[in-house]
């Protein structure tokens, strides 16, 4: 047999969230093949992201049924459970296109491509494990060899890996899948072997892991070539077609869901100077580049003091994206912080801290990132009862909380899928009508209202915001908290299974903070504390802008601006803002006495609270 005709051993690598070549324990591996070939393949998977966008124009032949009629996706829309939002909406399905567009570009550097395909995932891998199986084109057998893929935390995804493993045995294919390696602390190096042991309480488990400085491993080396791509791929089959420009990938991401209504009375662009927090592009060139630029300016060395911030882009690394879809990795994060702290390369020279040893900024940024891991442990531990509107904490009887749920999705919303609903408690329109104006931002408090709206128009918004308006959802209102859960789901670019819910879990009192119920924010004392200028408030309210620059500010206007039901009825009229509901019927009236009201207290160093 002539080395052309040996039998190809092909590795096909299902990409997930590890969306990166560097520091990725699967690329790497490939240094001294046993596999002839890779074929990396990346499927946008139809339960979680919209696709009839990528069925075929009516106008291509392909995409008609015999009967002349336009071709329609087989898969349901993807929709949350509970409301009925799109699970993965604008700023996401941008973010992730920009990812895995990069992701097939460096691919190419090295010998390589991504195959993209679009579906449910074992549908997707059954089409191209029989399309080799079928295969009969010349005299060489042409299979796969072994499918990979990296684990991941959340119910759907086990079931993916299921699937997999399953149709693996099905086509005798050997089948591996690998830890994944994007956090803090490997699994390997865990003090727990048993996710059922992780402690409930987060500094119960930082202390046994600490000093994080130590806990991350090296990050491992980017491939300089891989095995070839197969000489066939199966091609997808219709009625789907994959698009050939990054452009054309986010437009048929986004064609399904901007030809629906995103949201009824959706905020719109206040005037300048509203920017977004969030202007980076996904991949990992631009989230090297942003820590590479937080080392060399010394903002990883003020993080401590400035990560409360509501407004501007330092505040925070506003890396949370990129660690989500795996571009980069927390030790790759971690490496970045060592070589500052050790002066082991000129990044960061002439910053503050440089060469200095692990300082607050340093050291909180590791905390923070071992959040993440935690919350990630959190969902290997609890499973299915992440997404449980009784949380990690289960009914149990006295912390039980009498939630307001909404009766069905909204009408604006497909319809659901045959899903059990829990239909108990207030289910009246009210409810429904509170949601929608807290999604629009329009509840009468100033600080959630910024923060709802800066969330819709940009898919982002900061921590410190995000505790507040989940505080107020699910404590001051009683709302079913999961329906905030899902609208971050939706809107966040920086969406992660563990993060968002372990964290909605938390503030909502039915997760791992020990003071579950009795923690309640009072969004009036947390602006003073982290807007005490209403400078976030107004960025988002521009309505209400004359109150701190113009002819109207004064002694008392703070207080207004953080809740306008309390302006005069002159005040509201010369504003414009008389008869809008979140000026007349706020949602919550919130007292607080506990500080001056004339505003002009100077601006804070931030309170440490999470
Ligand atoms: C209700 C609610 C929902 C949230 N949903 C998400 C989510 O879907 N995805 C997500 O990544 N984070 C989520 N967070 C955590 C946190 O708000 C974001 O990670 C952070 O705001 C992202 O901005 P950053 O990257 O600039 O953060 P930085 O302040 O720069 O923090 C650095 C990194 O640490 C991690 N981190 C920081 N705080 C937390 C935290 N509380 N929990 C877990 N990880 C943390 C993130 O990976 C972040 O990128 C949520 C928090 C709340 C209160």
């Amino acid at each position: 047999m002539s080395a052309q005709q040996q039998p190809q051993r092909i590795l096909l690598y299902l990409l997930r969230r590890d969306l990166r070549l560097a520091d990725n324990p699967i690329f790497a591996s490939l240094k001294s093949p046993p596999f002839t070939h890779l074929l990396p393949v990346y499927i946008f998977p139809a339960d979680q992201i919209e696709v009839s966008g990528f069925v075929a124009s009516p106008s291509a032949s392909s995409s008609t049924t015999p009967a002349g009629t336009a071709a329609r996706s087989p898969y349901p829309e993807a929709r949350s459970r509970v409301a009925g939002f799109w699970r993965c909406g604008i700023h996401r399905a941008k973010f992730l296109a920009q990812s895995v567009w990069e992701l097939k570009q460096h691919l190419r550097t090295v010998n390589s491509d991504l195959d993209l395909r679009v579906g449910d995932i074992g549908d997707a891998l059954r089409i191209i494990l029989s399309g080799y199986q079928s295969d009969t084109n010349g005299s060489v057998a042409n299979h796969i060899a072994r499918v990979w893929m990296t684990a991941e935390e959340g119910t759907e995804e086990r079931r993916q890996e299921h699937d997999v493993r399953r149709l693996c045995e099905e086509f005798k294919v050997g089948f591996k899948l690998w830890a994944d390696e994007k956090y803090l602390i490997d699994d390997r190096d865990l003090p727990i072997k048993d996710a059922r042991a992780l402690p409930d309480v987060f500094t119960t488990f930082r202390k046994t892991v600490e000093p994080l400085r130590e806990a991350a491993r090296p990050v491992l080396p980017a491939p300089n070539a891989l095995p070839p791509l197969p000489p066939f791929i199966p091609p997808h089959p219709a009625p789907f077609v994959i698009p050939t420009t990054l452009d054309g990938l986010i437009d048929a991401l986004h064609k399904p869901l901007l030809a629906s209504v995103l949201l009824p009375g959706a905020p719109t662009w206040p005037p300048a100077p509203a920017k977004s927090a969030y202007d980076l592009a996904g991949g990992a060139v631009a989230a090297h580049a942003r820590i590479a630029q937080l080392v060399k300016s010394g903002a990883v060395s003020a993080y401590k003091e400035t990560r409360n911030g509501m407004l501007g882009q330092d505040y925070s690394t506003k890396l949370s994206a990129h660690l989500a879809l795996g571009c980069i990795t927390a030790r790759q994060i971690d490496a970045y912080l060592r070589d500052f702290e050790d002066a082991r390369t000129p990044l960061g020279a002439n910053a503050d801290g440089y060469g200095k040893g692990e300082n607050s900024g340093t050291s909180t940024l590791r905390f923070e990132l071992l959040w993440r891991d935690y919350m990630r442990l959190c969902a290997r531990k609890f499973n299915a009862r992440l997404f449980d509107v009784h949380g990690f904490r289960g009914e149990r009887g006295q912390h039980s909380v009498a939630w307001k749920y909404l009766s069905h999705p909204f009408r604006w919303s497909a319809e659901r899928d045959g899903l059990s609903r829990d239909t108990s408690g207030d289910t009246n329109g009210e409810t429904t009508q509170a949601v929608l104006r807290f999604l629009s931002g329009r509840t009468g408090n100033g600080l959630v209202d910024a923060s709802q709206r800066e969330l819709f128009l940009t898919g982002y918004t900061s921590n410190r915001a995000r505790q507040n308006v989940a505080s107020f959802l699910a404590k001051r209102l009683g709302i079913d908290w999961r329906i905030g859960a899902e609208w971050y789901e939706s809107c966040l670019v920086d969406h992660d299974i563990s993060s968002n819910w372990g964290n909605w879990q938390y503030v909502a009192g039915v997760g791992n903070d020990p003071r579950g119920q009795s923690r309640a924010f009072n969004q009036v004392k947390q602006s003073f504390d982290y807007d005490p200028r209403a400078e976030y408030i107004t960025a988002w309210l521009s309505e209400l802008r004359p109150l701190v620059e113009g002819s109207l500010a004064g002694s008392d206007t703070i207080l207004n601006v953080y809740q306008a039901w309390r302006l005069s009825a002159e005040d509201k009229a010369r504003l414009g803002v008389a008869g809008e509901d979140w000026v007349e019927q706020p949602l919550a009236k919130i007292e607080w006495r506990g500080a001056s009201t004339s505003g002009s207290r100077s601006f804070p160093q931030f309170r440490k609270g999470r």
